[in-house]
């Protein structure tokens, strides 16, 4: 039984129909009654038919619609008998209406607008994306989304746009990571990372590189092919030099100059006077590219020479000699800081020379125990790609823009020029807070240890004492500088105003060791010519005392 509520979209159809039908019903009998009442008035034969024909069709028409009509309307004669007339008119004015399309029945999640700024303004850009974890280093914020409804290059592509809805000076650093998007953002905050809190003594031939992420420490072990030899750049205020301090006093803290030799070129001069009295350093530190190349050669005669040793005992590298041998080689490590500004004042010959050196040490010095730092601030000038592939560990600090960036990485991965300065850098596809030492640091943990003036302690009729703390296998010629260790020990003798024989500096020093008595006799001379002191007695009998 229909109800009012409850009658079909095609029976409204049928009422309307029926309306229509009355309609065209009189309006046929009108023209009907119009054309027969004109042909009275109008004789033509012609005309009459016509008319007839038109009557005749018109009524035809009109019988068969209101047959028609009278089928349509039974249903609703049914239901008007059953409903009350207003619910009927109620359903009929519904039922006027035009016919409307079925409503779609889809339900629409409302998500609230993100609070996070990040996915606030990706939000903005209609790329919405879900919250998935954030992590701090000391210098940046680390916010890991992933898209929901977008692409994850869509948002990789809205640096900018960030930039300008966060209100920051850069744009954010974005990366792929743990399957999410990583967006890094500074710090408002920002933080050091003390050396004092993540320096750890280890027995491997460890450098500090930075803290990660997750707070940790990150450091190469150089007797590792992948971190052998490192090369990096960084601009002015990047952090290099402090970088570069903190990689050094990680080595060298409670490490012997018996395992661990230190060369310094800094082209700049200041950025390495806290190391200038370490007892680790086997040359003053120098600047000049006559000394550098002097001494890159030192280093290639002293790698082949410790090949001929390794072929003798029937070892491959540094470490089986060690083990095996009585007589330990110490590892050294030659740092060069402003390479670009050596490399600027260097002739042509030694261009050539110095990045022949640099690439010959790089190639074979590993397994010699011979490592290379090389720094500058504009890679792209001086580092070749030769140099680059011999020199496995890449440090980027910030550099002004992506192609040098690229003259350090040797590839498009990341652009220096997004970082902050003070430390923040990229290596090995990570981001790390380079370590901070401050004055108070180095004297803490320096204290009576390597980086104290060793010739306060030295007492030379204990050639073992002398013997720790000079120990270098390196061969120094008569044209060389004097090296820091024998004017300390030569300081001490004034100090204690006594004599210092050749065959006590001999037995104590290995520098000296391989040395005949007439070389080390010449390094004397040199005191004594420069008012350090006079020489007394011939050959093994030679004596020296300082001024
Ligand atoms: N790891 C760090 N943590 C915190 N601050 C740092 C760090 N490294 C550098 N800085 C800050 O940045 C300043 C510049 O650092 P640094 O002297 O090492 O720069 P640089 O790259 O060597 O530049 P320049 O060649 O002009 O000396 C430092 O004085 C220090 O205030």
């Amino acid at each position: 039984m229909f109800t009012s509520d409850k009658f079909h979209t095609s029976q409204a159809v049928q009422v309307t129909e029926s309306q229509r039908v009355v309609r065209r019903a009189s309006t046929f009998i009108f023209v009907g009654s119009m054309a027969l009442y004109v042909s009275t008035l109008i004789p033509s034969h012609w005309a009459q038919k016509l008319t007839t024909m038109a009557i005749a069709t018109g009524l035809v028409s009109v019988s068969l619609r209101l047959d028609k009509l009278e089928e349509s309307h039974k249903p609703y004669e049914a239901i008007a008998h059953q409903q009350s007339a207003a619910s009927y008119q109620a359903w009929l004015n519904y039922a006027m209406q035009p016919p409307k399309k079925e409503a779609q029945v889809t339900q629409e999640i409302i998500k609230p607008t993100p609070t996070h700024p990040i996915l606030k303004a990706l939000y903005g850009l209609k790329l919405e994306c879900d919250f998935v974890q954030e992590l701090r280093s000391p210098s940046f914020i680390r916010t890991l989304i992933k898209p929901t409804n977008c692409k994850v290059s869509q948002v990789l592509a809205t640096g900018q746009e960030l930039q300008l809805e966060l209100g920051l000076e850069l744009p954010p650093v974005m990366s792929i990571s743990k399957g999410a998007i990583a967006i890094d953002t500074p710090r408002p905050d920002r933080q050091s990372a003390k050396f004092i809190d993540y320096w750890q003594k280890s027995s491997k031939f460890e450098a500090a590189i930075g803290v990660d992420i997750n707070n940790k420490l990150v450091s190469i072990d150089l007797s590792q092919p992948e971190s052998c030899h490192v090369l990096g750049a960084g601009t002015t205020g990047s952090g290099k030099s402090v970088f570069l301090q903190c990689f050094l006093l990680s080595l060298l803290l409670e490490r012997p100059a018996s395992e661990l030799g230190l060369l310094i070129c800094d082209a700049k001069r200041v950025s390495f006077l806290k190391f200038k009295d370490c007892q680790n350093l086997i040359a003053p530190i120098m600047s000049q590219p006559d000394e550098a190349i002097d001494w890159l050669e030192q280093m290639v005669n002293e790698m082949e020479k410790r090949y001929q040793m390794f072929e003798r005992l029937g070892v491959e590298n540094i470490e089986g000699f060690n083990q095996r041998s009585s007589e330990k080689l110490p590892r050294i490590l030659f740092l060069f800081d402003e390479f670009g500004d050596l490399w600027d004042s260097c002739t042509k010959v030694q261009v050539d020379k110095l990045e022949n050196l640099i690439i010959r040490l790089g190639q074979k010095a590993r397994a010699a125990g011979i490592h290379l730092v090389v720094f500058t601030q504009r890679p792209k000038k001086v580092v070749s790609p030769r140099l680059r592939s011999n020199c496995p560990a890449r440090v980027l600090l910030t550099v002004p823009d992506s192609a040098e960036s690229e003259a350090i990485l040797g590839n498009k991965s990341f652009d220096g020029s997004q970082l902050l300065g003070r430390g923040d850098l990229f290596f090995n596809g990570d981001r790390l807070q380079a370590l901070l030492a401050d004055d108070s640091d180095f004297d803490k943990l320096t204290r009576g240890n390597n980086l104290q003036n060793p010739a306060q302690n030295v007492d030379l009729d204990n050639p073992s004492i002398v013997s720790t703390l000079v120990n270098s296998s390196i061969v120094v010629n008569s044209s060389s500088t004097l090296s820091t260790p024998l004017i300390k020990i030569l300081e001490y003798a004034k100090e204690k105003d006594c004599f210092i024989t050749a065959s006590q500096v001999k037995s104590g020093i290995r520098l000296f060791r391989d040395s005949p008595v007439g070389e080390i006799r010449s390094y004397f001379q040199w005191l004594a010519d420069h008012q350090h002191g006079v020489v007394r007695g011939e050959a093994d009998m030679l004596e020296f005392s300082a001024q």
